[in-house]
Order: C-alpha cells, then sequence, then structure tokens
C-alpha cells in the first residue's frame, strides 16, 4: 500500500516534471522494478514523440523554444497563398470575418484597393485557400508533437511588412504569443510561421530570445514607439536586453515552429519589398479556456473585446474567451474543449 502510494506521488512528479513524456513513461501505478529503471527521469519536455522529431531537433526546442525546417512549404502552393492575398486586397474576394489591417503610418491616408495598403490580414479561417495552409499535413505532422492529435487552428495570419515609412512602425514588439491568448497550457500551443520569401535582417526576419519559452507570462504594453505603434502591437514591457538575440534568417518555404511563451518580434523593412509571411497558431483541443480578469492579460481583452463588438455589431457583454471560440477550427482529430 505503502508502495503504491510512493509509486504514485513519483509518478506526480515525473508528470510534473514533464506532463507527457513523463505519463507515457509510467503507468497510474508504477511497480518497483518499474521505478528501479527510471534511472534518467525525463529526457524531453516540451514535444511528443511520433517517430518525426530526432532527439537532436526535440533537444533543441527544449532548449530554444523553436524549431526551424527548411524548404516544408513548395513554391506553387506559396504562389497560390500569394495570388489569394491580392485578390482578397483588391476586394475581389470577400472573405466573413476577415481582419484587414494597415499599417499606423498610412491608415489615415486614403484608401487603396491595393496590398500596399495591408500590412496584414488575420482571421481567414472563412477562406478555403489560405486556410489550406492550416491543414497542410506536412505541417501537421509536426504540429502533432507539440499539441498531440487533436488539433484546433486558433489564429490564422498572412503578413504583409510593408517597406517602412521612416517612422520605423514597420517593427513588430518584442513579444509572447500568450499574451493574447486565453487558452492553457501553453505547452500544448505553437505556432507555424513560413516565410513566403527569403526573410533576412535587411526586409525584417523574426528576432528570438532564446529559452525564453521557460519562463512565464510577462506583463505586455504598448512600446514607447515615437513613430507609432500599430493596434494591439503590444510589447514586453520589461525584457533583459542582454540576452542574446538570434536573427531567423529564412528561404522561402522554410518553416518555423516556436512556442507561445518565446519571446520574438520582427525587425523593420528597410527594403522596397512587402515582406510576406503565413502563419497559424494551433492548440490541443484539449486545451481550458481560463478567465483573464485579474491577470496581466486583462488589458489586451479589453481591446479585443472593444474591436470584437465593434465589427460583429454587439453591445452585450463578451469576453476574450468568446472571441476565440467562434475563430476555432478543428483540423485534426476530435474538438473536446476549445
Ligand atoms: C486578436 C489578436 C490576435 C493576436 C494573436 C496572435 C499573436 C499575434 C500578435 C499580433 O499580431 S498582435 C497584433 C494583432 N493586431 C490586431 O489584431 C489588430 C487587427 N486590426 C484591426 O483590428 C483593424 O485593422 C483595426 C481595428 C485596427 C482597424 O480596422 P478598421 O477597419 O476599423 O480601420 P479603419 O480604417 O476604419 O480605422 C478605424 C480607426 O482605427 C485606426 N487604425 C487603423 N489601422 C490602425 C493601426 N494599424 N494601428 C492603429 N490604429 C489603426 C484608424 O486610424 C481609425 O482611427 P480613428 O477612429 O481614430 O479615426
Ligand atoms: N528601441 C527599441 N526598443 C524596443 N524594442 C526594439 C527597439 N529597437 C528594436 N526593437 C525590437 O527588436 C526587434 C528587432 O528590431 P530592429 O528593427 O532593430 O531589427 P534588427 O533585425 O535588429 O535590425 P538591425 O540589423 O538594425 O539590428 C524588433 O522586434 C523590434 O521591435
Ligand atoms: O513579423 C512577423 O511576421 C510576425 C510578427 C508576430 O510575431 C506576430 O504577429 O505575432
Ligand atoms: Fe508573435
Ligand atoms: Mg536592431
Amino acid at each position: 500500500m505503502q508502495e503504491a502510494a510512493s509509486a504514485a506521488r513519483l509518478g506526480t512528479i515525473l508528470r510534473h516534471l514533464c506532463p507527457r513524456t513523463g505519463a507515457a513513461a509510467l503507468t497510474a501505478f508504477p511497480t518497483s522494478a518499474q521505478i528501479a529503471s527510471v534511472k534518467h527521469p525525463v529526457e524531453f519536455h516540451y514535444t511528443l514523440d511520433n517517430n518525426l522529431l530526432t532527439p537532436e531537433q526535440r533537444h533543441f526546442y527544449d532548449e530554444n523554444g523553436y524549431l526551424l525546417i527548411k524548404n516544408l512549404v513548395s513554391g506553387e502552393d506559396i504562389e497560390r497563398f500569394r495570388n489569394q492575398f491580392a485578390k482578397i486586397c483588391k476586394k475581389e474576394v470577400q472573405v466573413p470575418g476577415l481582419i484587414i489591417m494597415r499599417d499606423v503610418a498610412i491608415a489615415k491616408s486614403e484608401f487603396v484597393l491595393d496590398q500596399k495598403a495591408v500590412t496584414k490580414v488575420q482571421d481567414f479561417q472563412e477562406d478555403e485557400e489560405l486556410f489550406r495552409y492550416c491543414t497542410m499535413p506536412q505541417i501537421l505532422k509536426y504540429v502533432e508533437c507539440f499539441t498531440g492529435p487533436n488539433i484546433m487552428a486558433m489564429h490564422t495570419m498572412l503578413i504583409n511588412k510593408p517597406p517602412d515609412s521612416g517612422k520605423k512602425s514597420s517593427r513588430h514588439p518584442m513579444h509572447q504569443d500568450l499574451h493574447y491568448f486565453p487558452f492553457r497550457p501553453a505547452d500544448h500551443i505553437v505556432c507555424a510561421w513560413t516565410a513566403m520569401e527569403r526573410i533576412d535582417r535587411s526586409n525584417g526576419c523574426l528576432v528570438v530570445l532564446p529559452g525564453t519559452h521557460k519562463g512565464s507570462l510577462k506583463q505586455h504594453d504598448y512600446p514607447d514607439w515615437e513613430g507609432g505603434v500599430n493596434k494591439m502591437y503590444h510589447g514586453v514591457r520589461d525584457y533583459n536586453k542582454n540576452l542574446p538575440r538570434v536573427h531567423l534568417v529564412m528561404e522561402k518555404g522554410d518553416t518555423v515552429f516556436f512556442h507561445p511563451l518565446l519571446i520574438h518580434g520582427s525587425g523593420m523593412n528597410r527594403t522596397q519589398g512587402f515582406r510576406k509571411a503565413i502563419s497559424c497558431h494551433y492548440a490541443s483541443a484539449g486545451c481550458h479556456y481560463i478567465d483573464v480578469k485579474g491577470t496581466s492579460q486583462e488589458n489586451i481583452e479589453k481591446e479585443v473585446v472593444g474591436i470584437a463588438q465593434r465589427k460583429y455589431g454587439v453591445s452585450t457583454p463578451i469576453t476574450l474567451k468568446d472571441t476565440w471560440m467562434v475563430r476555432g477550427r478543428l483540423v485534426k482529430g476530435e474538438r473536446t474543449n476549445l
């Protein structure tokens, strides 16, 4: 009896150390022989093993909070996404629920039906062509290593970073995507972000602070930038500016998977081209919603709810959770909690 109790306790500790591999390595009540055999507790904390990731890749993600896979999306598919994006900008197609955002530097200038006016489109879950990105088997195969088999596409974006207007507003401040998400656990959420062309420091690549996914969710506010900040581009209030930064230089089709606590941003676009990337945030359907009242996420809830009420013309009180429940789409397995 005592052995069963201590075995259960050890199981709990191991699961705590590593929720998934700990649970997989041990049955609910391991025998003392099993306990004795657990010499090297748990190797990997942030990934599931579906025979896709090598031990080196799993180790890299554990340590750094991101994983870059070369050449995952074909040039042909990227061309199709580009064409669809152009059609959306020209208003040749109307997509229900889509948010079209213009850069703050030109938001008040005259409206042009051209992608030169669009900084990103969000929530394209109702666009069959762009949403194809979120359902690509070669992407979901990787996503499953982070989320498990029941997968929800929660947030979709095509980012069209414009040439900087001179005000540096094309930058994206350093942030953690979890700030926007009222669901947990964070370890079962992952972003896939695919470069639609070569992206390096000249056109504003992703900048990451490796290892910061091991920390907690930080307080986010608007950065104090003279040239203006795009709506809802909150940044981490205080982060250690001495932490090493890594610039992710990517070729067309390369895809990075990253943890929602990883602190990242993107630099200014110093070229004349519109730097394009397409992304989707996935979560395990088994994640649960949380109430963000009284937490650091209260400020973003207020903004998102304000925009959602305007967009859907509702005046009844809604929560951050409601805005996510209507956007999430199942892409694999079974829709359970989210
Ligand atoms: C829900 C968030 C999900 C994020 C989750 C994943 C992590 C991702 C991290 C991010 O991407 S953070 C940034 C997320 N940003 C957004 O979600 C903002 C999405 N954009 C919008 O909702 C609309 O583009 C916006 C409401 C800002 C404007 O759309 P409208 O169609 O209402 O534009 P309109 O031209 O009518 O302008 C209305 C007002 O907004 C202002 N505006 C427009 N674009 C702006 C801009 N880019 N920045 C600041 N203000 C802007 C514009 O000047 C004007 O101000 P006034 O009322 O004072 O005249
Ligand atoms: N003064 C600043 N305060 C806060 N964040 C900043 C500041 N300058 C840059 N950043 C952030 O750091 C990231 C990279 O920005 P930056 O424009 O310096 O690009 P970069 O790729 O570092 O280019 P460079 O080659 O000039 O260093 C972005 O997320 C940006 O928002
Ligand atoms: O600059 C980009 O393409 C990505 C910005 C980003 O991190 C985000 O939208 O969450
Ligand atoms: Fe982000
Ligand atoms: Mg810099």
